[in-house]
């Protein structure tokens, strides 16, 4: 295979943004991932679903190094990931959380600006001693929280706590944070839980623009029990089952898959958001 010189690519099929490989987690007794492999490509959307329990946000937690895994392989950018939750924003990697996980004794702008971890001095504590530069740093993070509040149209309520919002603008300024360090992969956890069917589309098209964004793309995993939305952005579905890959493929090539019928889609799938234990979807917290 000819290689180009340079920083060009081969042209073959690109190597993975993250690929993950026999990833096993075990809680005690309980296997929640059981030798797990898949792979996200660089500007891919890729939805991980599965019924309730199995294993979709330890994976997303195996990712973020808040849960180390048993065995198994994670490699992030071409280089093998050894995930610290605190070094995640200087990783290029996000995450929202399924409870929206916001702080609640900070306005909604101060908690887009937290999402920008160590990577820039956010004031709280570097005020105190007021170095100019750290004021710089700080002015120019709290335009970047602004210009992600006016592109999700919440910048009016900036100065508000977040306990004080309705539920969607709350995903909103959890999304803004999640954005506000322009990460590279994005790990959505139900990010359409508690929403309506406007702010449904209105996520759907945030999603699909993820990988276009100005400044820098973001490739994205989405954890999803609405199906059409997983149906609506992802190119490739991986779907989980006791901990295990039961299927990989297209949109199209899951919903045709039996294995999949049986363990989590059943018929009323299609119509949105059923798991095989009907346990409702997750909303809010
Ligand atoms: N910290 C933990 N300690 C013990 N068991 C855990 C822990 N975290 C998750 N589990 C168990 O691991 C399994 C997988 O849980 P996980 O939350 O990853 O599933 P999920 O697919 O995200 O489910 P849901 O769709 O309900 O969010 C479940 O049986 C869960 O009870």
């Amino acid at each position: 295979m000819a290689q180009a010189q340079g920083t060009q690519r081969p042209e073959t099929a690109p190597d993975p943004a993250l690929a993950l490989r026999g990833i096993s987690v075990r809680f005690g007794g309980l296997t929640a991932l059981d030798d797990v492999s898949l792979q996200v490509p660089e500007g891919g959307t890729v939805g991980i679903i599965g019924p309730n329990g199995a294993g979709k946000t330890t994976l997303f937690n195996v990712i973020c190094g808040f849960v180390r895994p048993d065995a198994g392989t994670i490699s992030w950018e071409g280089r093998e990931l050894r995930p610290r939750p605190h070094r995640l924003v200087r990783l290029g990697i996000a995450r929202t959380l399924q409870g929206i996980g916001l702080f609640p004794g900070l306005t909604v702008l101060e908690n887009v600006m937290a999402g920008a971890g160590d990577r820039k001095k956010i004031g709280f504590g570097s005020s105190l001693i007021a170095l100019p530069r750290s004021d710089r740093a700080e002015r120019e993070l709290r335009g970047t929280a602004m210009a992600r509040l006016d592109e999700f149209k919440i910048a009016e309520y900036a100065g508000r706590k977040p306990d004080d919002l309705p539920y969607p603008v709350r995903k909103k300024v959890a999304l803004a944070r999640a954005l506000v360090a322009q990460p590279r992969l994005l790990l959505l956890d139900e990010p359409a839980g508690g929403l309506g069917s406007d702010d449904i589309e209105e996520l759907a098209a945030l999603i699909r623009s993820l990988p276009r964004r100005r400044g820098g793309g973001a490739t994205v995993m989405l954890v999803e029990h609405h199906m059409d939305l997983v149906m609506e952005v992802c190119q490739q579905v991986v779907v989980l089952d006791f901990g295990r890959v039961i299927a990989t493929g297209t949109p199209e090539q899951i919903k045709d898959d039996p294995a999949v019928a049986e363990a989590y889609l059943g018929s009323a799938a299609t119509e949105g958001d059923q798991p095989r234990d009907g346990a409702a979807d997750g909303g809010p917290a």
